[in-house]
């Protein structure tokens, strides 16, 4: 029954999902033709053209102090630079009000309207902030992220607002006069859903959805709810089940009841909004007990696939190829770059989370030995602790590869926290110490070059790439290549003719040094696994003078 309802929603998600996505598209494509001419004519039909207009008035697109002098000029002047010291009148006065979020909100094109229709939800994003803890930027920009986020869950952004507070508020997060003035907001336009930029008790999301007469979800809930659309293994599916009948657990009780237009079965499954899917609204009357025991179940499968995990995972080692993990923060390129260095068609969106289960990519170095890419899924601030376990796959790809390959959007707003972000992650991993790792800012294409030297001077060993115009990718190559480990036995000998699959091994797997063809065989000079020696030196044939002897050196 629970399995039943549970594949149907997914279905009925996906559709709505791909409508969403497709009109997205239709519309930054009508936005190019009346206001972004200049940048339409460049680059007409390409797919980067889909993803540059997308990105032209992303609200996640602003460019940070860190890149931009000027930019730290115009916050210092808007007087909100030194909140993080003393308490100045601005911050008194700021406190009192509701801070809208630039370009969260404004109704970008006609069009638009009229995917309204076909949309799931309205959203109205509410951070709450305190500079004891952030400063403005970092809050704002960790709104535009949720905005990003809830984007690509399938919301349309309403408007998004910031409260400065100390703390948030026991009863409704935000202040009870703010709460009524976003019950406002909510009414004008017509949002379904409030998204909370925090981990919210149900306590406090009651309170709220009674003030705004809306449903209020938290970000956990939407990045549960992204991973419910996006999974697709087996184990990523359970392992998503499972994080989010975590989540709902201590909330059941808090579902339904205050909200009016509250409906179960198939019903919510059309009408519901982000975190309404899955194993969501849909169960409210489902007994606690029967949770628990679906959660068991999920439990035991997850574990028995774990093995093959190991297995699969155990016989690339065994066969002794090299695996490169490319890392990063969710959206950064990771998948573009593999793409690129592979010519393989990894999934690609400009959205969060595109790839949600590890894909091993095959790839060759210039002398034709064999090594993998392994793309992994990106990370984000804030992860659900109900999906580090669902993480921990993709952690334990990166734990087992030789080398990892961090890649960072060079035209974030922040980089550098970003890479904080996943260093945090991965410094809990011991195996990692060590481990050679090479940073890489990708998207260098949209960027200046102002932006740019001040990256090289912040990061001076890191590689500056684009997987959009190639730039840099092949300096990126080789460094890359040059890490991997070189296979440890040197073999000097010569083998017979009949060994040539060997030959072709030693290519594929470690590196030929010399070849040279013999009346009796080949005469090989090669650096290759210890196995791979072995069946070597048994193909050898004797020969008068038998090469790497002394003599032989020299001529
Ligand atoms: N302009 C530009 N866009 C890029 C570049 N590399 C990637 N992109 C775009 O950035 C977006 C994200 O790319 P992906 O390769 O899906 O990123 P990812 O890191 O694999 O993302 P997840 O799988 O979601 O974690 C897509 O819209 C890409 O087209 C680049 O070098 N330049
Ligand atoms: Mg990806």
């Amino acid at each position: 029954m629970l399995e039943y309802g549970y594949a149907r929603l997914c279905v009925t998600i996906e559709k709505d999902y791909f409508v969403y996505r497709k009109g997205d598209m239709a519309v930054q494509t009508h936005q190019s033709s009346s206001s972004h001419q200049g940048q339409a004519a460049h680059a007409r039909t390409t797919a980067w053209h889909t993803n540059r207009q997308r990105d032209s008035f992303d609200v996640t697109d602003e460019r940070s102090d860190i890149l931009l002098d000027d930019h730290a000029g115009e916050v210092a002047a808007r007087g909100v630079q030194g909140l993080t010291g003393e308490q100045t009148w601005e911050e008194r006065e700021g406190r009192n009000k509701l801070r809208h979020v630039e370009g969260l909100g404004e109704l970008q094109d006609i069009t638009e309207v009229e995917y309204r229709k076909v949309r799931l939800e309205r959203v109205v994003l509410v951070g709450v902030w305190s500079s004891r803890e952030t400063t403005l930027q970092q809050a704002e920009e960790s709104l535009r992220e949720l905005a990003a986020l809830a984007r690509t869950a399938g919301a349309e952004i309403m408007d998004g607002v910031l409260q400065h507070r100390m703390k948030p508020d026991k009863a409704t997060y935000i202040g009870s006069g703010k709460a009524a003035e976003v019950a406002g907001i909510v009414a004008a336009t017509e949002a379904d859903t409030i998204v909370v930029d925090a981990d919210l008790p149900p306590s406090q999301r009651r309170a709220l959805e009674d003030v705004t007469k809306v449903h209020v979800v938290d970000r956990t809930a939407v990045i549960l709810d992204i991973f419910a659309q996006h999974a697709t293994s087996r184990e990523g599916k359970a392992q998503v089940e499972l994080a989010q009948m975590e989540y709902m657990l201590p909330r059941l009780r808090g579902w339904g009841g205050s909200l009016s237009r509250q409906a179960g079965g198939q019903a919510a499954g059309q009408a519901g909004g982000i975190g309404s899917r899955g194993p969501g609204e849909t169960k409210i009357e489902m007994d606690r007990r029967v949770i628990r025991t679906r959660m068991a179940k999920l439990r035991k499968q997850i574990e028995q696939m774990a093995p093959s995990r190991a297995v699969k995972r155990g016989s690339r080692h065994r066969s002794g190829i090299p695996t490169v993990a490319v890392v990063g923060y969710t959206n950064a390129g990771k998948s573009s770059l593999i793409n690129r260095l592979t010519g393989s068609e990894e999934l690609v969106e400009n959205a969060l989370f595109a790839t949600l289960d590890t894909a091993v990519r095959a790839a060759k170095t210039d002398a034709g030995r064999s090594f993998t890419y392994v793309d992994t899924v990106g990370f984000v601030r804030k992860l659900p602790t109900q999906l580090v376990e669902a993480f921990k796959s993709t952690l334990e790809e990166v734990a087992e590869s030789h080398v990892i390959v961090h890649v960072v959007d060079a035209s974030h707003p922040d980089p550098f926290s970003q890479i904080d972000a996943v260093n945090d992650v991965l410094e809990d991993i011991d195996s990692l110490a060590g481990m050679p790792t090479v940073i890489v800012f990708n998207k260098i294409d949209r960027i200046d070059s102002v932006a740019l030297s001040r990256l090289k001077e912040l990061a001076p060993d890191a590689f500056f790439v684009s997987a959009a115009s190639g730039e840099g990718l092949s300096e990126l190559n080789e460094h890359v290549q040059s890490l991997l480990p070189k296979p440890s036995v040197r073999v000097d000998a010569v083998v017979s003719y009949a060994a040539g699959a060997l030959l072709s091994q030693a290519r594929e797997k470690g590196s030929i040094l010399s070849l040279e063809y013999l009346n009796e065989g080949v005469h090989v000079v090669c650096d290759v696994d210890s196995a791979l020696a072995s069946a070597l030196l048994t193909a050898r044939v004797e020969v008068d003078s038998a090469p790497g002897d002394e003599g032989d050196e020299g001529e």
